[in-house]
């Protein structure tokens, strides 16, 4: 055995043996998940019982990344541990969670970055249908966009929320990289057309007027959808992420081409359930008010008033005729909070009709 040899099989025998205790350690926590599922079948019946705790989660995220002591990064050590829970929770019960697909949407990749790899995805061709899919009970959780950093809220998830009564348990950022995308071998002086979503198109339209002056725009239902005309027609790119990239087998001609590098989107998981407080959450309602003066100051005064921090205010028509306005607001705190419980009733009492649309962790990941 050479030198090199010998320093390798010392440091290979140690990762042999700290595998070893990683993988009888990850076997002892799957089983205690296993008895958490029964204890909560025993207790709240077979039918109802509710596996998937938000709260609980983005308990054990936060803690992991309190206590990381690297080398490994904070985000990646939570990375792993919500790939741990995600396999803990598909042995109490395999998740279904509803996404506007197709496949390789920011949407999926925004489903498995919060639910891990072992829940399902399962792509809706609306986000209509993925609220359906929800309320009739066929997919456990959805997700959907709700806005953007740099194109601002998603307002039709807005009003879909009263729509349907559903619950909000829980929201997540996703960063958008867009990516120009072309079949292998393209080279960029051959690219006379470009699909992608007409989000993405605003997103990076400083870039393409730059970089693609003459291209012809083509709007397509979604990333994922460009990705895959533009994988069957020559002298065509798509504007797409990762997860598109690798589905259609396309390659990157430019990466991160978003004018805004921080460009974000926030995500929020619909089901049905009500999600105790972890300790640092967020609450969402809906709110109609008529136009008359002073109608914001007197739905704002009482957070104001009782020092309650709104993180999200934004005003929809009503949809009712007349001047009536509808207010989503997002504010920090929980429903099981005395003051935010004192906010919600004050609120009720005046006069205006109150919708909540649930208390949730604030994203960790
Ligand atoms: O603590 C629970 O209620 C569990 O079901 C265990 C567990 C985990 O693996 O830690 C799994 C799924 C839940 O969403 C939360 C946590």
């Amino acid at each position: 055995m050479t030198e090199q040899e010998q320093a390798l099989k010392v440091l290979r025998d140690q990762i042999d043996s700290i595998d070893k205790q990683i993988h009888l350690l990850l076997n002892q926590r799957a089983s205690c998940a296993q008895r958490v599922a029964e204890v909560k079948q025993q207790f709240q019946g077979e039918e109802i019982a509710v596996f998937y705790r938000p709260e609980r989660e983005a308990q054990v995220l936060k803690r992991v990344m309190e206590r990381n002591e690297g080398p490994l990064a904070d985000k990646e050590v939570a990375r792993l541990f919500r790939e741990i829970m995600s396999v803990c929770l598909a042995l109490e019960k395999p998740m279904r969670v509803a996404f506007l697909g197709p496949e390789g949407t920011f949407t999926q990749q925004a489903a498995l970055k919060h639910f891990g790899h072992s829940a399902e995805s399962a792509p809706m061709n609306s986000l209509d249908q993925v609220f359906r899919e929800v309320e009739a009970g066929a997919a456990h959780y959805g997700v959907v966009p709700i806005e953007n950093s740099s194109e601002g809220m998603a307002t039709h998830t807005l009003d879909l929320f009263k729509r349907f009564n559903l619950r909000i348990c829980g929201e997540l950022e996703l960063k958008i990289h867009h990516h120009l995308l072309v079949q292998e071998k393209t080279d960029s002086a051959s690219i006379r057309r470009i699909y992608a979503h007409q989000e993405s198109f605003a997103q990076c339209h400083s870039w393409l007027d730059a970089h693609y002056p003459h291209a012809e725009h083509i709007t397509v239902s979604s990333n994922a959808e460009g990705a895959r005309l533009a994988s069957k027609e020559v002298g065509t790119a798509a504007i797409a992420g990762d997860m598109a990239m690798s589905l259609y087998q396309l390659e990157v001609l430019e990466r991160n081409i978003e004018d805004q590098p921080d460009n974000t989107t926030r995500f929020l998981i619909i089901g049905d359930q009500d999600v105790g407080a972890s300790g640092d959450d967020k609450t969402s309602i809906l709110m109609s008010a008529h136009d008359k003066p002073g109608v914001l100051y007197s739905l704002l005064e009482p957070f104001h008033r009782h020092g309650i921090s709104l993180t999200r205010i934004e005003t929809r028509p009503a949809g009712q005729g007349g001047w009536s306005y509808m207010f989503y607001i997002d504010f920090e705190g929980h429903v099981d909070d005395p003051k935010v419980q004192k906010v919600l009733s004050e609120l009720e009492s005046g006069s205006v009709e109150l919708k909540l649309l649930g208390s949730y962790p604030k994203a960790v990941l």
